[in-house]
């Protein structure tokens, strides 16, 4: 499936990957997994042959832990001659050769797996299960759609299985956004599906505080979904529960990276120092930059394992996504918008798309231009009331022939299937928001498109995605016609709206080292952003604003 965009031939060069040191490879039954414990590393060559028929994970001593007590993945390793990479994934998609059946799980939780569709294990959850189930702390890293949330509440929850009957909470698992929160849940109740002692709540910003107090006491579940926010909130507020988390058994930070970063480090911090040092914890992303290796020991005990499936020399993108970039001045970018979305949604009646913005009152702005061009578009973000998120969250997920116009609330972990498009408007916050953004198409194999499109000044992030393939696309030339509709259209979108996108970009690029360290040139690139949504002048901005982002005083900035 193609989409309007004309992609160059160009292909860009392909830099190092960002990894960390070179991984050693640790071949298991049928996938060649990057394998190393905590900083120290077990190193082990790549260029190995595959043990044989059992999983087996070095540790720090290089002790094989294939043995006695390993509840290992028994496998029929492959030996008909392809490489154990090739071998690890059927048909090259993300699925191995190892079944589920063939794992030292329970059998409730076996029937569960059944019942939910899933036969045979992804390259992670292989790779990760007897590694877990040893009791070691793991931090995993796998590309979007790989099954991930599978990968640690299968033997999180047969840990629990194991454990005496509490009203204590076992299993916490801290997710970034709501959104992503209620997923995890789901999920954890399909896999609890037979498992009648343990019980799974969540506890998210944006509903009532007193509900889930209620909730919490009336029925006390073993395992809690939670994002920091909230969960802090019940730590402070909540009677009995910081006794309750003394249980937590295995914590899981899923988005792991994104947890650890400045945004969330603290309370992640601050929640931590509640939980029992004695437990497991399970970190994972499919992005894992160097940094956060730095500082996984927050979270982890030192002899941590670091399992990597992403192969050395490979991308941290789906090869079956068709990444591409496109370089348009601002007062181009809804014409073009709007070219590339009439192009695909017809193209393809069964299309799917995500718009991800910058903020969330571009992303309201954005919604409410392409509503008014007619597109069928629904809109996401962290101004909107949970419930509509919540509606609009499971509409797309169940729907086709729809556009998500949403901010990165969207844009880690949630799996809405067969989304045939991400579009990405403006400069993303970093690599890796890039990439999972990016990895909203492409889940389970199937394949996906990406266009990310900037101004001429943003062309710096490239710089940072080199490695990935990503190809120039030429932007789309704009007839008469789709102009005067599109011009038509900004126009009539309510001042206020204009105001708040104007404010809301101003303090996103002010964010922007790159770009806010010359203010009289931050200040014109926000006059291109005023002007291509029609405004003469750019908006006032109320001085209280301009003083908190450090604006005060400076001039072509206009203060309310
Ligand atoms: N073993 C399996 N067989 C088939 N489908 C699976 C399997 N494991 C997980 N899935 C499905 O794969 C999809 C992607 O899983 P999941 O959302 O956990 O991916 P992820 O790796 O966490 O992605 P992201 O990095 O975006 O968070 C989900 O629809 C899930 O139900």
């Amino acid at each position: 499936m193609s989409t309007s965009a004309n992609p160059k031939p160009k292909r860009r060069r392909r830099g190092p990957p960002k990894q960390g040191p070179a991984s050693p490879v640790v071949a298991t039954v049928g996938a060649m997994v990057a394998h190393e414990v905590g900083g120290e590393g077990a190193r082990r060559d790549a260029r190995q042959a595959p043990p044989p028929a059992r999983v087996v994970a070095t540790t720090a001593t290089g002790r094989g832990s294939g043995g006695e007590g390993a509840r290992g993945v028994e496998g029929s390793a492959s030996n008909d001659g392809r490489s154990a990479h090739e071998a690890g994934s059927v048909d090259g998609s993300y699925l191995t050769e190892t079944r589920f059946d063939q794992c030292a799980i329970s059998p409730l939780s076996l029937k569960a797996v059944k019942d939910a569709g899933y036969e045979r294990m992804t390259q992670v959850q292989e790779a990760t299960l007897p590694i877990i189930l040893q009791g070691k702390d793991v931090l995993a890293k796998a590309k979007t759609g790989t099954g991930k949330t599978v990968g640690f509440l299968l033997p999180a929850i047969e840990v629990l299985t194991a454990l005496p009957r509490s009203t204590s909470i076992n299993l916490l698992v801290m997710c970034p956004t709501r959104e992503l929160a209620n997923q995890v849940a789901a999920e954890a109740r399909k896999l609890l599906k037979y498992h009648r002692s343990l019980g799974v709540q969540v506890v998210i910003g944006g509903t009532r505080l007193p509900q889930e107090q209620r909730s919490m006491q009336a029925n006390p579940c073993q395992i809690l979904v939670a994002t920091p926010g909230r969960l802090k909130d019940h730590l402070e507020n909540t009677p009995g529960f910081s006794t309750r988390i003394k249980g937590v058994k295995v914590l899981v930070l899923d988005e792991a990276d994104r947890l650890l970063d400045m945004g969330f480090r603290r309370d992640i911090e601050k929640i931590i120092a509640f939980i029992p040092k004695e437990r497991q914890t399970l970190l994972f992303s499919a992005t894992v930059p160097e940094e956060v290796r730095q500082i996984s020991h927050v979270a982890m005990r030192k002899d941590y394992e670091f399992i990597n499936t992403v192969q050395e020399g490979d991308e941290e993108t789906h090869s079956q996504v068709n990444q591409m970039y496109m370089i348009a001045p601002l007062d181009l970018h809804f014409y073009i918008l709007y070219d590339v979305l009439k192009k695909h949604t017809a193209e393809d009646a069964e299309y799917k798309v995500i718009v991800f913005c910058t903020t969330a009152m571009v992303t309201k702005l954005v919604a409410v231009v392409l509503s008014q061009l007619k597109l069928n578009i629904r809109e996401i973000h962290s101004r909107k009331s949970q419930s509509a998120r919540t509606k609009v969250s499971d509409e797309f997920r169940k729907s086709k022939g729809l556009i998500l116009v949403s901010s990165d609330v969207s844009a880690r972990g949630v799996d809405y299937p067969d989304v045939t498009l991400v579009i990405q408007v403006g400069l993303p916050a970093d690599r890796e928001q890039y990439i999972h953004r990016l990895g909203r198409t492409g889940r389970k194999g199937k394949e996906g498109q990406g266009i990310l499109l900037l101004a001429p000044w943003e062309m710096h992030f490239l710089s940072t995605v080199n490695d990935l393939s990503i190809s120039e696309a030429v932007a789309p030339s704009i007839d008469s016609s789709i102009q005067a509709v599109v011009k038509d259209a900004v126009t009539r979108v309510e001042m206020k709206s204009k105001e708040s996108a104007y404010q809301a970009w101003l303090g996103y690029y002010n964010s922007n080292k790159s770009i806010s360290r010359d203010k009289a040139r931050l200040v014109r690139l926000a006059e291109e952003f005023s002007q291509s949504m029609g405004l003469e002048v750019p908006p006032a901005i109320p001085k209280l604003i301009l003083r908190k982002m450090g604006l005060s005083n400076v001039p072509g900035l206009r203060s309310a």
